[in-house]
C-alpha cells in the first residue's frame, strides 16, 4: 500500500487556485524531490503533507487513512532557515521537543526521564555530526550546524516521513555537499520516507528516488488565480527505472548509482 495518496487535491486561498488536481502515490521509503518555478504551490504542497494546511477539496491520506490536520510525530520538518532557541544550546534544543512532549505544562523533565531524554539528544547530535557542539549556542553555529541541528530536531521524534523545504539553500557549495552525504546516510539507515524540496535541479535528481516538477500549465491573464499548479512530470529515478537514472545522472555528470559508494565518494571530495 502506498504511504501517502493524494487524490484529486486542491488548495484554494480565497479566489486564488495554488495548486490544481494532484494525483499521487508515495510508498514508504521513497525519496521524493520536488522542484518548480517560484511561487507555484511546493511550499504550500509542503504544508500540507505536515497538516499545517488542509486540502479544499480532494483526500490527502496517510496509509489509506485521512492525514490528521495537525502536525504529528509521524512527520518531522525542517525549513530553509531554522529558527532555533537562541538561549538554548545545541542538545538543550534537541532536548527540547521530548520536554515539551512529556512535560508540557513544566516543559522540562526531571530525573531518570531527564537523563534518558539527554541520552537520546546526545545520539542524534552525533549522528548528524554535532556531537563536539552539544554545549554551543545557536549563535556559535555556522549556517551548516544550524540545518545539521534542525535535521537532528526533525529526527528526534522519529517521524516517518521528513519534509524538508529547500533545506541547504542558503549554503555554501561546500557545505551542502556533507549535508547530501547527510541526508543519504540518514535516509539509508532509517529508511524514512523524504519530500525535499529544492530549486537546484542537479541536487534533485542527485538525491531524489523521484522528482516531481510543479508547473502551473494554464494561465488566464484576466483572472491570474483562476489556475493553480499540477505536478507536470513525475520522473523515476534510482529503483524503478535504472537505466533512465544512470542516462540522466551521466548527463548531468554524476557518478551511476546514488547510495553508500556515492557518499563515500562525495566525503572524499570527489564530483558532486
Ligand atoms: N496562507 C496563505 N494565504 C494566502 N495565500 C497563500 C498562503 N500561503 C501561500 N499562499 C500563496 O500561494 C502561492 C504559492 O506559495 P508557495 O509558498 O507554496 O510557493 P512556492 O512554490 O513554495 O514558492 P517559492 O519557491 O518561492 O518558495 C503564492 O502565491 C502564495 O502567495
Amino acid at each position: 500500500m502506498s504511504a501517502i495518496r493524494l487524490k484529486h487535491v486542491w488548495k484554494q486561498y480565497d479566489d486564488q487556485v495554488v495548486l490544481e488536481n494532484i494525483n499521487l502515490d508515495v510508498k514508504e521509503g521513497e525519496f521524493v524531490t520536488i522542484v518548480g518555478a517560484s511561487g507555484c504551490g511546493k511550499t504550500t504542497f509542503l504544508r500540507m503533507l505536515l497538516g499545517e494546511e488542509s486540502p479544499s477539496r480532494g483526500e490527502l491520506l496517510l496509509d489509506g487513512e485521512p492525514l490528521a490536520a495537525e502536525p504529528g510525530p509521524d512527520r518531522g520538518v525542517v525549513f530553509q532557515r531554522y529558527s532555533v532557541m537562541p538561549h538554548l544550546t545545541a542538545l538543550g534544543n534537541v532536548m527540547l521537543g521530548t520536554e515539551l512532549e512529556r512535560s508540557p505544562l513544566l516543559g522540562k523533565l526531571f530525573g531518570k526521564a531527564r537523563r534518558q531524554a539527554r541520552a537520546q539528544a546526545l545520539e542524534m547530535l552525533d549522528a548528524v555530526g554535532l556531537a563536539p557542539a552539544a554545549n554551543k549556542y545557536p549563535a556559535e553555529l555556522s549556517g551548516g550546524m544550524q540545518q545539521r541541528l534542525a535535521i537532528a530536531q526533525a529526527l528526534m521524534k522519529k517521524p516517518r516521513i521528513l519534509l524538508l523545504d529547500e533545506p541547504f539553500g542558503a549554503l555554501d557549495p561546500g557545505i551542502r555537499k556533507d549535508m547530501h552525504a547527510l541526508i543519504l546516510t540518514l535516509w539509508e539507515r532509517t529508511g524514512l520516507t523524504i519530500f525535499m524540496i529544492t530549486h537546484d535541479l542537479k541536487e534533485g535528481f542527485y538525491l531524489g528516488t523521484r522528482l516531481l516538477v510543479f508547473d502551473k500549465v494554464r494561465h488566464d491573464p484576466q483572472a491570474p488565480g483562476a489556475y493553480g499548479a499540477n505536478i507536470t512530470y513525475d520522473i523515476p529515478i534510482g529503483q524503478t527505472d535504472p537505466r533512465l537514472y544512470r542516462e540522466i545522472r551521466n548527463n548531468i555528470g554524476l557518478p551511476p548509482e546514488p547510495g553508500p559508494q556515492t557518499v563515500q565518494a562525495k566525503n572524499e571530495g570527489d564530483k558532486p
